[in-house]
């Protein structure tokens, strides 16, 4: 049995950082075990230019050094090509975010229909740029529990068809569905998993009660998909790797009637993802999905530190105040298995 584990210092390919009390709450979690982060731009209002990406950046690095945080550009009906590929030609924006209008927490202002993105898709592609995405359809009469299913044949199907070398990342898979699809799909296809989507199914919304800290978009879905998302982390393919979603809101947001979608998993991402690869027989396959398959997949060097874990019990704190409110953290409460050796 292993008992201690040594890899490469892993990076974040999905996160939210938010901005303000809450950034500097919470930017120092990522920070202290991510290289790099790729952060999302879905601010209010979004990160839509080169100019407000590279402000974003700055407050980021004074509330948290010591990692480097890649930049996403917010794509709308209205963003031009040029000034996309001019923030990227500038080493200001790693890669673009597709958010289908109204799918998710401050998507408003995102794409109502993807074909009008074309020229966007177009560039991207014959500049390299990633592009990374939410999806899930929007449309009401799909069942929330098949947004994601429907996705895949409505809009992905269609957008590979038309741009063959657009490198492609979707977003935290929770089905089935995507882990295959992502699997038999082109080289330039990949996916993040989220460490809720690893250890949960959408029963854990109603444990004993409504569980408004289980509610992050895409829903957790049923056992079988959880199982088959598991089977694409552990898998060692390269297609699949790190991306925590950890999505912070307020405990006043998440405890209301109207609670806030996201989970805040950051201050104990590796410990989450170590207990899933452990609990699988998988610890040596870690590595590769934290810290080698998501750079390779965006052409950037791997990193050279690296990070130690040990089995050894760790207790996550039922709280963790910011300026303003206090954030709930996922597992709050638990005592996990493995913890990080500082
Ligand atoms: N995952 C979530 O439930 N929420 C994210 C948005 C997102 O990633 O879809 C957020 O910004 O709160
Ligand atoms: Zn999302
Ligand atoms: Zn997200």
């Amino acid at each position: 049995m292993t008992d201690r584990l040594t890899i490469r210092r892993p990076d974040d390919w999905h996160v939210h950082l938010r901005d303000g009390a809450m950034l500097r709450g919470v930017a120092r979690f990522t920070a202290r075990r991510f290289a790099r982060a790729i952060v999302m731009p879905n601010l209010q209002p979004p990160v839509t230019t080169t100019a407000a990406a590279a402000a974003y950046r700055d407050r980021i690095l004074a509330a948290a050094d010591g990692f480097q945080p890649l930049m996403t550009c917010y794509l709308t009906d209205h963003t031009d090509p040029d000034d996309l590929a001019a923030g990227h030609a500038d080493g200001v924006f790693t890669a673009a975010k597709l958010y289908p209008a109204g799918a998710t927490t401050n998507s408003a202002s995102g794409v109502t229909d993807v074909a009008k993105l074309a020229p966007v898709l177009d560039r991207m592609q014959a500049i390299g740029m990633p592009l990374l995405v939410h999806g899930e359809v929007t449309d009401p009469a799909i069942d929330i529990f098949d947004r994601e299913a429907a996705f895949l044949t409505r809009v992905l199907t269609g957008i590979l068809r038309d741009f063959p070398a657009l490198k492609i990342v979707l977003e935290h898979i929770t089905t089935a569905d995507a882990a295959q699809f992502v699997a038999d799909g082109p080289a330039t296809l990949a996916a993040t998993i989220t460490p809720q989507h690893l250890l949960l199914d959408r029963n854990a919304l109603f444990e004993g009660g409504l569980r408004p800290h289980a509610y992050c978009l895409p829903v957790l879905k049923r056992e079988r998909h959880r199982r088959a998302v598991v089977d694409a982390a552990i898998s060692g393919s390269p297609k699949f790797f790190l991306g925590t979603d950890s999505a912070p809101h307020g405990v006043r947001r998440k405890e209301a009637a109207c609670g806030c979608a996201g989970i805040f998993n950051a201050p104990f991402a590796l410990e989450s993802y170590a207990t899933v690869f452990d609990r699988e027989g998988a610890l040596d396959r870690l590595e590769g999905f934290a810290s080698e398959h998501g750079a390779r997949f965006y052409g950037l060097p791997l990193n050279e530190g690296t990070v130690t874990l040990e089995r050894a019990p760790v207790l996550v704190p039922e709280r963790i105040a910011t300026e303003d409110d206090a954030v709930v953290p996922f597992h709050a409460g638990e005592t996990l298995g493995w913890r990080v050796v500082d």
